[in-house]
């Protein structure tokens, strides 16, 4: 693989204020960036150093990560805390649009930087996020644990995140599923177990289109089934719970995405397949292990 590298500045900042029709919810609102919505591209093999992904950092490969999930569930949170190492504590102030942040990360010998995108959970800016999917490598699920709602909405209507990632996002994206907050453990209303099967068993919409094999036929050889007149899919999601407050599982996250996405746009690795599942698997600490 070639290798192209940009000139070292200081690292990238997050972006100013928001050209994005001012707030008028009842939250206050974090601006994030107005930015040109990014053209459709294939999400063919990820190449080393794209303009698209903007200079700043020596890096050898470059990714596009996205954070989505209802509002309040802590994406902004697990952002910072992965960036800055820091938590958000306080007044609740949501994003406003979508805003970024990025980081370089040495991953076997090799720098890998995830340009973090951080979409609004917020209803009314839901068309912004949409235009952003096609271009993400990878996504991050979130909902939070003290809050069943936002995890319905990861597979059920009004919001069907899951869904929504099928329908706009390229569907060989990098999917995870994860459990915000648990370090709220008085409030748990999402028990691990429930977030384990979710993601062993959630399902997406297959791009609109009708199943490839007739009504009844069950399920197919890549998983999809008919619902009604739906086409879906199973998917088993790697699943995580973090905590963006103590730090949980947050840099574990990014990290594991960070490997698979490169592993993927090598062409011929040297190393042994990297098994996402597995690593998470086997990395995850559990929200018992960190209770003071
Ligand atoms: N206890 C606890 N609180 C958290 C955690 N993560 C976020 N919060 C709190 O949850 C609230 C919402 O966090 P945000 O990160 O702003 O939520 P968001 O998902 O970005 O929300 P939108 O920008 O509206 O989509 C804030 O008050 C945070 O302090 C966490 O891991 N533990
Ligand atoms: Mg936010």
């Amino acid at each position: 693989m070639s290798r192209k590298k940009t000139p070292k500045t200081k690292g990238a900042s997050a972006p100013a204020a928001s050209a994005l029709p001012a707030a008028n919810g009842s939250r206050p609102t974090r601006p994030g960036t107005a930015r040109p919505v990014p053209q459709a591209r294939p999400n063919g093999p990820p190449q080393p150093g794209r303009p698209s992904l903007g200079g700043g950092d020596f890096y050898d490969v470059a990714f596009k990560v996205m954070l989505v999930g209802d509002s309040g569930v802590g994406k902004t949170c697990l952002l910072v805390r992965f960036k800055d190492g820091a938590f958000l504590a306080g007044t609740f102030i949501s994003t406003v649009g979508i805003d970024f942040r990025n980081k370089v990360l040495d991953v076997d010998g090799m720098k890998v930087k995830l340009q973090i995108w951080d979409t609004a959970g917020q209803e009314r800016f839901r068309s912004v996020t949409h235009a952003y999917y096609r271009d993400a490598h990878a996504l991050l699920l979130l909902y939070d644990v003290t809050n069943k709602a936002s995890f319905d909405n990861i597979q059920l209507a009004p919001q069907a995140w899951l869904t929504e990632t099928q329908e706009y996002a390229q569907h060989d994206v990098v999917l995870m599923l994860l459990g915000n907050k648990v370090d709220s453990a008085q409030e748990r209303a999402v028990k691990r177990e429930d977030g384990e099967k979710l993601a062993k068993v959630s399902q997406g919409r297959v791009g609109g289109q009708r199943c490839p094999w007739g009504p009844g036929l069950g399920l197919s050889p890549s998983g999809c089934h008919l619902a009604g007149s739906t086409c879906l899919q199973e998917y088993g999601l790697p699943f995580m719970e973090t905590s963006a407050k103590t730090g949980l599982n947050v840099d574990l996250a990014f990290t594991a995405i960070a490997k698979e996405l490169k592993q993927r746009s090598m062409k011929a690795p040297s190393e042994p397949r990297f098994r996402l599942h597995d690593y998470v698997k086997r990395e995850g600490r559990s929200a018992s292990c960190c209770i003071p």
